[in-house]
C-alpha cells in the first residue's frame, strides 16, 4: 500500500484550484505543466484546437505576476489529445526573493486540481560534452546546489526516483516518436542564480556528475514528490555552459533558443504530456 503524501495543497493552491474550475468548465487535469524560460510560445500548439482557455496569473490566488522576461503570465486549462492539462506559462524563481512558496505553488495548484502528473520544463546549460545547444534531455536525477529546502518542519521526503522511471521510458519513447530523436538523460544542477556560472563552477559542476545546469525546477520536484505527485521533468539546452565556448551567456540567447524549436517543443509535449497522464 502506498503511503499517504506528506504534503497537503496549501489553502491559496486550492483557491487557485477552484478558479481554474470555474473558469474553465474543467473539475479536474490529468497532469500540470510548469514551462520555463522560452517555452512559453508552446501553449499555441500544445491544446486541441478550441479547448484552450487562459487564464491571467493576476486573477488567481498565490501566483505572483512573473518578472522574468520569456515567462508570460497565464495559467491555460485545455485538452491535450483529449486530456484535461493545466499549462503554466510563468515561473517564479527563488532568485526572485520572494520566498519558496511563490516558486512551488504549480506544484501545489497540480495536486489541488487533481494531477498526478507533473511536467517540468526549463532552459539549461549543457555541462556534458556531447549536449548540444537545442537538444531535449529527459532529467534523470538533480544536485540541489541553491542551499534551500519548500519544505520545513519534519518533512522527511524521500527522493529516491524522484523523477519517475516509468514516466522517463514513456517520455523517451514519445519524444522519439515526436522528433525522431530519443532524448538523452541527465543530472540536472540546481544554482541559486540569477547570475550563471563561472567556468571554474562548470568545471566543478561537471565533476559533481552534472549534465545540465540551471535555476529552477528542484524546489518544484521536491515539493511535488512531498505532495504524492509523479514528476518527469525536460531540459532544453539553451546554450553550451560558461567556459565551454568562452562565449558570454545571456537571457536573450536563452530565449532564443526556446523561440526557434517552439514548434519542436509543442510537438514533443503534445506527445509526452498525455501519455504520462495516461500512465
Ligand atoms: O525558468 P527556467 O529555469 O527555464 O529559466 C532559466 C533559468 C533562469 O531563470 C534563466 C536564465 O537565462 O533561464
Ligand atoms: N544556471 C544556469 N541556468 C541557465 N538557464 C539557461 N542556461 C543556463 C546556464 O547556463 N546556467
Amino acid at each position: 500500500m502506498s503511503t499517504p503524501p506528506l504534503l497537503s495543497p496549501t489553502a491559496d493552491a486550492r483557491a487557485a484550484a477552484d478558479a481554474v474550475a470555474r473558469a474553465s468548465g474543467r473539475p479536474a487535469h490529468r497532469a500540470t505543466l510548469v514551462l520555463g524560460s522560452g517555452w512559453s510560445d508552446v501553449v499555441v500548439g500544445l491544446a486541441d484546437p478550441g479547448t484552450a482557455v487562459a487564464i491571467p496569473m493576476a486573477g488567481l490566488p498565490g501566483f505572483a505576476p512573473p518578472s522574468v522576461a520569456g515567462h508570460r503570465g497565464t495559467v491555460t486549462s485545455c485538452l491535450v489529445d483529449g486530456v484535461p492539462v493545466l499549462a503554466v506559462a510563468g515561473r517564479t524563481h527563488l532568485y526572485e526573493g520572494v520566498g519558496t512558496e511563490p516558486v512551488v505553488h504549480p506544484a501545489h495548484v497540480a495536486a489541488a486540481v487533481g494531477s498526478d502528473v507533473l511536467v517540468l520544463t526549463n532552459a539549461a546549460g549543457g555541462v556534458r560534452d556531447d549536449l548540444t545547444v537545442g537538444e531535449l534531455v529527459l532529467i534523470r536525477d538533480h544536485l540541489n546546489l541553491t542551499g534551500r529546502s519548500p519544505l520545513s518542519g519534519p518533512a522527511f521526503v524521500d527522493l529516491v526516483d524522484a523523477y519517475s522511471p516509468r514516466l522517463r521510458h514513456i517520455a523517451a519513447e514519445a519524444l522519439r516518436a515526436a522528433t525522431g530523436a530519443r532524448p538523452a538523460e541527465g543530472v540536472y544542477a540546481a544554482m541559486p542564480g540569477p547570475q550563471y556560472e563561472t567556468p571554474a563552477e562548470i568545471r566543478m559542476l561537471r565533476t559533481l556528475g552534472a549534465d545540465l545546469v540551471g535555476m529552477s525546477t528542484v524546489p518544484e520536484t521536491v515539493a511535488a514528490r512531498g505532495l504524492g505527485l509523479r514528476v518527469v521533468g525536460v531540459s532544453l539546452v539553451t546554450n553550451l555552459a560558461a567556459g565551454v565556448t568562452g562565449q558570454p551567456l545571456d537571457h536573450a540567447e536563452v530565449l532564443a533558443a526556446g523561440t526557434a524549436g517552439s514548434g519542436r517543443l509543442s510537438r514533443a509535449l503534445r506527445a509526452l504530456v498525455p501519455a504520462a497522464a495516461r500512465s
